[in-house]
């Protein structure tokens, strides 16, 4: 018998999804005998829930925004036998959803969840803690510190980039060392981006050509801060010919270690906390996941 659970975050977004998770089950019902809906009451429930139930699904549907998959994620990849994961979009960006190509109507992404499409993708791993979306150091870290929740609710999105255009001018840059197998970097920086997903604040912007199954992360230097090349580093297509001592640098690995003087906070998946020193591993494959039309990968 094929169970699923639907763990259901009623604060993601604007909360549509809790009166839609009715019809969203009975949906599933077509493939899965046995369809749980497990609604969170706090930031936490839906880890500790995974952590006591997992080994009793096949299929474990994460419904909210990125800090729910994020949450959720992080407590299904430190298990040996990781059930089958997938998203019903719920809140304002959607990162990781929009990745793996599914529909942003929690509607139609159940109907690419009973397609079943399963795809092994990468995750990204930064100590004990697991990613989907980005790490990142320098200006990224204000951009989400300062969208608050009101704008967030406001604005959506487009309050990221908001953001973006307040936190950029007058930023301090820092010194960056990176090591890795493929690029080594020793100079100023102002803002590091590594990604795993297209996806950052809902548009795809750093890594429009990224792959989630190549095992690489894609990792973006930007050294001096000006609204112009931050606009350049958005739009251009990056790719591995950027020019020698340029202020943009671009380069794909699958490990490397990172100091920066001085110490940097770091966001991860958009939750700021940890600092640098910091160590990134890509997990090739590691995740199996059901996944929609997905432009993010390549066959
Ligand atoms: N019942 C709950 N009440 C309050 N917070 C919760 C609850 N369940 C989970 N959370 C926490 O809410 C946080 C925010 O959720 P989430 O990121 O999914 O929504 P969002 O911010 O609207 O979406 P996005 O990150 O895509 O913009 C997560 O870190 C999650 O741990």
């Amino acid at each position: 018998m094929q169970r699923a659970v639907i763990i259901l975050n009623p604060a993601a977004g604007k909360s549509t999804m809790v009166n839609q998770i009715g019809i969203i089950s009975d949906k599933l019902k077509q493939r899965y005998e046995e369809v749980v809906i497990y609604t969170t009451e706090a930031a936490g429930d839906g880890a500790a829930y995974i952590g006591k139930h997992a080994s009793e699904f096949d299929l474990i549907i994460g419904a909210g925004g990125d800090g729910t998959v994020h949450e959720l994620i992080n407590a299904l990849c430190p298990l040996e036998r990781r059930p089958l994961f997938a998203i019903l979009p719920g809140g304002t960006c959607n990162d990781f959803s929009r990745a793996i190509g599914m529909n942003q109507d929690p509607l139609l992404a159940v109907e690419q969840i009973l397609a079943n499409q399963v795809k092994q993708v990468d995750v990204g791993k930064s100590g004990s803690r697991y990613f989907l979306n980005f790490w990142g150091i320098g200006l990224i870290t204000l951009v989400s510190n300062n969208v608050d929740s009101d704008k967030k609710e406001r604005f959506g999105k487009l309050s990221y980039y908001i953001s973006a255009a307040q936190s950029i001018t007058g930023f301090e840059p820092f010194s960056l060392k990176i090591k890795s197998a493929d690029f080594d970097y020793d100079d100023t920086a102002c803002l590091l981006v590594i990604g795993n997903g297209a996806f950052t604040g809902g548009m795809r912007t750093f890594f429009p050509e990224t792959d989630l199954e190549d095992g690489k992360f894609d990792v973006l230097i930007i050294k001096e801060t000006s609204m112009e090349l931050a606009w350049k580093a958005i739009a251009l297509k990056l790719t591995n010919e950027m020019p020698e001592g340029g202020a943009i640098r671009y380069f794909k690995t699958g490990k490397l270690s990172i100091e920066a003087s001085p110490g940097q906070e770091i966001d991860c998946d958009g939750e700021i906390g940890d600092r640098t020193p910091d160590e990134l591993e890509n997990l090739k494959q590691y995740l199996s996941v059901l996944v929609g039309d997905f432009p993010g990968f390549r066959n």
